[in-house]
């Protein structure tokens, strides 16, 4: 680095006040000169200062730049084994299950102790302490010990609960059946179509049927921060469900890790593509007549992988799609059942005109009806609550989602 340059001393001149006039003027004129000369001389250092403080900011924003890509490239995630005096721990790597003796910074030493999930980094030193496993589980899962929807709440998709009854009840409540006609039952089964077509519901209600624990995971939550982290989150879901079987698994958006792989090879796409490859893994050493099934679903089959297709992974496939014309009156009076709805409402003529809607709209058009009804102080719903309901949903689509249906799945 270039040393500062000295500041030039101040000019300094002894006039004597008994010289002659002019040469006093000369004198001064002199004494001038100098401090012009100083003066030049300071706006330069002052002008080579600023240029310096320049190149510094640079530097120091490079620095930060650096700082940052530091602190947000991946991490690895392991679990705290014991910790040892002199600010030492050992700590046990996910994945490959290496032990390694490590340092803690002094700012989180007081927070480590043993059994912790950790982010260490390359050379292991530990980077942040994770919130503890069970509230990432409890986090990322919903658990529902007996969920209350049953078939008789599902309209319009008969064929589909025979279907997912076939595949997913019977092996569960007659696991004999499959044994003596010596078959697999299906390993996993998918369900896809636009959303809000009652693939969830369906999924609760074998559960219902079946008394076993429902334990959903958003695809969406499986994406993770950390190396490691989405495929432990797979080994845990897995597990719980072992641990509470019967279980049905549910994963929504399996899309989220199982989509096509891009051309893109970032390593944000290698996790994801570790994490759906854990998936596979443990349906593959899933015991197919056991007491834990799966079942999938995704609004974006286009999309999706078709390694979880095979055979023996979801090789079940269902598709569930928007009501017909008598499903939707179906389902008008199954979300009207707890309603007071009129005699003179037509059901069948709101079926009509609500071609192209899902369950999840017919059920909002039932509550926008009953809103009507609230505003025009009436305890009754009639046909016109229903058809004043259906035109403020077709005006908000219009400027608003048009149909959620159609748009990602087509
Ligand atoms: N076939 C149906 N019969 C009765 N109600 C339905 C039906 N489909 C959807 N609904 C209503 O819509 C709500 C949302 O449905 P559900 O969560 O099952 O849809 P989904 O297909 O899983 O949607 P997504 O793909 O967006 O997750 C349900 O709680 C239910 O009230």
């Amino acid at each position: 680095m270039s040393r500062s340059p000295s500041i030039p001393d101040r000019p300094h001149r002894d006039i004597d006040p008994d010289l002659p006039d002019d040469e006093r003027l000369e004198a001064l004129r002199g004494h001038l000169q100098d401090l012009v000369d100083v003066n030049e001389q300071l706006s330069e250092q002052l002008e080579e200062a600023d240029e310096r403080r320049e190149r510094l900011r640079d530097r120091v924003d490079r620095v930060e730049r650096e700082n940052e890509t530091l602190k947000s490239s991946s991490l690895y995630i392991a679990t705290v084994e014991d910790v040892l005096e002199d600010e030492e721990v050992i700590v046990k790597q996910h994945g490959n299950n290496q032990e390694v003796l490590t340092d803690v910074s002094p700012r989180i030493v007081e927070e480590v102790e043993p059994g912790d999930r950790v982010a260490v980094n390359d050379s292991f030193a530990i980077q942040t302490v994770l919130s503890t496993e069970t509230d990432a589980r409890a986090q990322s899962m919903e658990i529902t010990e007996k969920p209350t929807v049953t078939y008789a709440d599902i309209g319009g998709i008969d064929e589909q609960v025979r279907e997912v009854r076939e595949a997913v009840e019977q092996p569960l409540a007659e696991p004999e059946l499959f044994d003596e006609v010596g078959i697999e039952p299906p390993s996993g089964v998918l369900l896809y179509g636009p959303p809000g077509t009652g693939k969830t519901m369906l999924a609760k209600a074998v559960a219902n049927e079946t008394d076993a624990t429902f334990i959903k995971m958003a695809g969406s939550e499986l994406v993770r921060k950390f190396i490691g982290e989405g495929s432990r989150l797979v080994r845990d879901l897995f597990e719980m469900a072992r641990e509470r079987q019967p279980a049905i698994i549910f994963i929504d958006e399996i899309d989220a890790i199982a989509t096509r792989r891009t051309e893109s090879k970032t390593s944000g796409d290698a996790e994801v593509q570790r994490t759906m490859m854990q998936l596979l893994s443990e349906m593959d050493g899933f015991e197919a007549r056991g007491e834990v099934r799966i079942i999938a679903a995704t609004n974006r089959f286009d999309m999706l992988d078709r390694a979880i297709l095979r055979p023996g992974r979801f090789d079940r496939l269902i598709e569930v799609p928007n009501p017909d014309r008598d499903g939707r009156e179906q389902i008008l009076e199954i979300h009207t059942r707890g309603m007071n709805v009129a005699d003179e409402v037509d059901f069948a003529d709101l079926a009509d005109d609500t071609e192209d809607y899902s369950g999840a709209e017919i059920e909002s058009l039932a509550t926008e009806a009953g809103m009507f009804a609230i505003r025009n102080d009436r305890n009754e719903v009639t046909h016109q609550d229903f058809v004043d309901a259906l035109e403020k949903i077709e005006k908000d689509d219009s400027s608003d989602v048009i149909s959620s249906a159609g748009y990602f799945y087509q």
